[in-house]
Parts: C-alpha cells; structure tokens; sequence
C-alpha cells in the first residue's frame, strides 16, 4: 500500500442548513476513496471575507490522510460540493458549501488548477484558526508556522473584519464517532 499523506481541507458554508452541510461534507469526504479521516476542528462562525453582502459563514478544518495525490483529492472536494448543489456564480460569493485543499503534505506547486498550499490561506483566519486547533504545531508548506501567520493575520486586522467566533453548539464528528450530547 501506498504511503498516506497528510492533507488539510477548509470547509465553508453560508446557505441553507450551514452545520448539517459542513456534516454531510465531512461524511461524504471521509467515505472518499483513499481517504481516512484524522481531525475535524471545531466550528467557526465568520464574517465573510470579500465579495458581495452575504451572510456569515461557518468554517471548520478536516484533516486526512490520502493515498491518493492531490488532484484526485480535489476532485473529491468538487464532488462534495457538487453533491450540495453549489452553483459557481458571483467570485467570494454566497454558498452552500466551499472545499479547499489547503495543503497536501509539505507539497508546494504554483499549477492554477490545484495551487499548494492554497495560494491565499496565509490571509485567512477563518482557515488558519481551526487549523491550529487540530494541530498547535502546525506549519503550512514553504511559509511559516500557522500560529505565527495567525497571530499577523489577527494583528494587521485593526477593523476586526475577520473575528470569529467558536460555536461548541455546532460541532462536527467524524464517521463512527459519537454523537453530540444534547
Ligand atoms: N488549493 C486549492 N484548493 C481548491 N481550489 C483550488 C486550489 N488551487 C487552485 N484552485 C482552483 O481554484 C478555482 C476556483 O476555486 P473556487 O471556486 O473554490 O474558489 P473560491 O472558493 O470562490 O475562492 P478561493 O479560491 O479564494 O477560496 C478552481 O477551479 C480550482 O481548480
Ligand atoms: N468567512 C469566510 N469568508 C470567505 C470564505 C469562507 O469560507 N469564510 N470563502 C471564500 C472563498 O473561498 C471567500 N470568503
């Protein structure tokens, strides 16, 4: 058998039944074919970072191991999303469920269709800030470690625009784990 790689994936959401989405995602992804699931992250409500006026999203972190590359994992995310029904319109706009490969080991690849580590996951506190919940130590590939990225985010963020706020209320279960109390 092939070696398993560590890969992270961002889940977001800001239609419809948020939390049952980000779940089904998880279900769906950790059924994916060379896929094990390692981690999901607690949920995150967010501001939308760009585009148009929306509504908040939720954000969590998956985290895998694959013995497949990383295209075949980003078509599994796109199949995830296809089976929430995103429709691609506005660019940063509203929808029902967003994946992203936010890396895929220490792989590093500037190819546009499947960028490693995602090109703009450094910017991002709605990615970074679950990430380092599953993983204190970890360090996105070829820039620095996430609670550093992080702590700059959080500092040059004077407007508050990417605040967030755990939702313990919310939070997701892999496949075969126990359900939540209450
Ligand atoms: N690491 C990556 N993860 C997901 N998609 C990627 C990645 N690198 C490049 N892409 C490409 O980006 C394109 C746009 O992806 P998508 O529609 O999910 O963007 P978005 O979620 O609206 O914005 P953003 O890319 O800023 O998260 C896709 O066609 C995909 O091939
Ligand atoms: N808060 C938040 N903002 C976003 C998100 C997201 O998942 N959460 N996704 C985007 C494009 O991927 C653009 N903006």
């Amino acid at each position: 058998m092939s070696p398993a790689t560590r890969a992270v994936l961002s889940l977001g959401s800001n239609l419809g039944d948020r939390r049952a989405t980000l779940q089904g995602a998880v279900d769906l992804l950790s059924a994916g074919e060379g896929v094990t699931p390692v981690t999901v992250s607690p949920v995150y409500e967010t501001a939308p970072v760009g585009g148009p006026d929306q509504g908040a999203f939720l954000n969590a972190v998956l985290v895998v191991d694959a013995t497949v590359g990383p295209k075949d994992l980003l078509e599994l995310a796109r199949s995830a999303e296809r089976a929430f029904e995103r429709v691609r319109e506005v660019r940063w706009g509203p929808r029902t469920l967003d994946v992203d490969v936010i890396a895929f080991g220490d792989v590093t690849d500037d190819d546009p269709e499947l960028t490693l580590p995602h090109p703009r996951a450094h910017l991002r506190a709605f990615v970074l800030r679950p990430w380092l919940d599953t993983d204190p130590g970890a360090v996105l590939p070829g820039r620095a470690p996430v609670a550093t990225l992080l702590a700059g985010v959080e500092e040059a963020d004077t407007e508050g625009e990417q605040e967030l706020t755990v939702r313990e209320d919310l939070r997701l279960r892999l496949p075969g784990e126990a359900g939540r109390v209450g």
